[in-house]
């Protein structure tokens, strides 16, 4: 049997007075599922999410989160942790008090210690709020997310600001969380977290979908690309080439593989080094660029 989905969205629509800012947008997140939600600036992923999370009422359209409306929020609330771009901690509270606030707050129980612990702020427990570093306050701010591993986890640019431990101390967690069952929805603007991580995407543009499926169904759509440069007086290459505002050359291919061949081969037989070459698939941010503004 397969399960109700984790979250439930059918035509959501959401209007700002004469504005529509969110169009008869349809998703679902299934259970252990880590769906990102990205898109382009003003696209109408804050907008969703807060109807999500329900904080915000749709305009027409229903939303479910485990099969009940989030605006049910005695019955909803305490499954979800939610991790906001900032969580308004009050800045006289210590460290401690504010993780012990969030137990009280959510309802959900937990040790205070070990999520001190997950969030790696121990050493900072009587440490005031307002001390803290920007990374710290981050940090603290996913203590949100982790307090007694809820089932549905919204991380909102949960990276921003972090150095690269903390980053990766945090993608610990959240795999740990995973391990045990939550269900992850992530925003971000860094697309290379939400292309390692993501099952699946969901791409906004202007209030709707631009695509919507895994990294690489969105990234299939796109040709793989391969750049390096070449010493002044090279013969002219054998494939269909472009040439970068640096001096780059820039081929665009469908089978990267057989592609690299035919060129290493032309290298090879014409004595030739391909300088700072790179080849790779094509990533989520070039599949970003490629919405342009329609
Ligand atoms: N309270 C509001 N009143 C009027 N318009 C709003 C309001 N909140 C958002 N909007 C508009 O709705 C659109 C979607 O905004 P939203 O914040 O959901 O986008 P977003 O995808 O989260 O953008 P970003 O990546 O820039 O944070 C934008 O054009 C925004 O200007």
């Amino acid at each position: 049997m397969t399960s109700t989905p984790v979250i439930d969205v059918e035509r959501l629509n959401l209007s700002y007075g004469d504005f529509h800012a969110v169009k008869d947008l349809s998703f679902q997140v299934r259970k252990g599922e880590l769906y990102a939600l990205l898109g382009t600036n003003g696209a109408g992923k804050t907008s969703t999410l807060e109807t999500v999370e329900g904080h915000r009422a749709a305009t027409s359209g229903t939303v479910r989160v485990f099969g009940q409306s989030p605006r049910d929020r005695r019955s909803v609330r305490p499954r979800m942790g939610i991790m906001l771009q900032e969580s308004g901690f009050s800045p006289d509270l210590t460290v401690k008090e504010s993780v012990r606030m969030i137990g009280t707050l959510s309802r959900r129980r937990d040790r205070v210690e070990r999520v001190l612990d997950v969030v790696d702020l121990t050493h900072k427990a009587g440490t005031k709020v307002s001390q803290l570093s920007g990374g710290e306050k981050r940090r603290l701010d996913f203590a949100t997310a982790v307090y007694g591993k809820p089932e549905l986890i919204f991380l909102d640019e949960p990276t921003t600001g972090l150095d690269i431990q903390s980053r990766d101390a945090l993608w610990d967690a959240v795999d740990k969380l995973r391990e045990d069952g939550s269900t992850i929805v992530l925003t971000t603007h860094y697309l290379e977290e939400a292309q390692a991580r993501a099952d699946r995407v969901g791409l906004m543009h202007k209030g709707a979908f631009h695509q919507e499926g895994t990294v690489a169904e969105l990234t299939r759509t796109l040709p793989a690309v391969i750049r390096f440069s070449l010493p002044a007086g090279a013969p002219a290459l054998p494939l269909r080439a472009a040439r970068e505002s640096d001096g780059r050359v820039l081929i665009e291919s469908f089978g990267l593989q057989e592609t690299l061949y035919a060129l290493l081969d032309w290298a090879h037989a014409n004595g030739l080094e391909l300088r700072e070459l790179e080849a790779g698939p094509t990533r989520l941010d070039d599949v970003f660029r490629a919405i342009g503004d329609d």
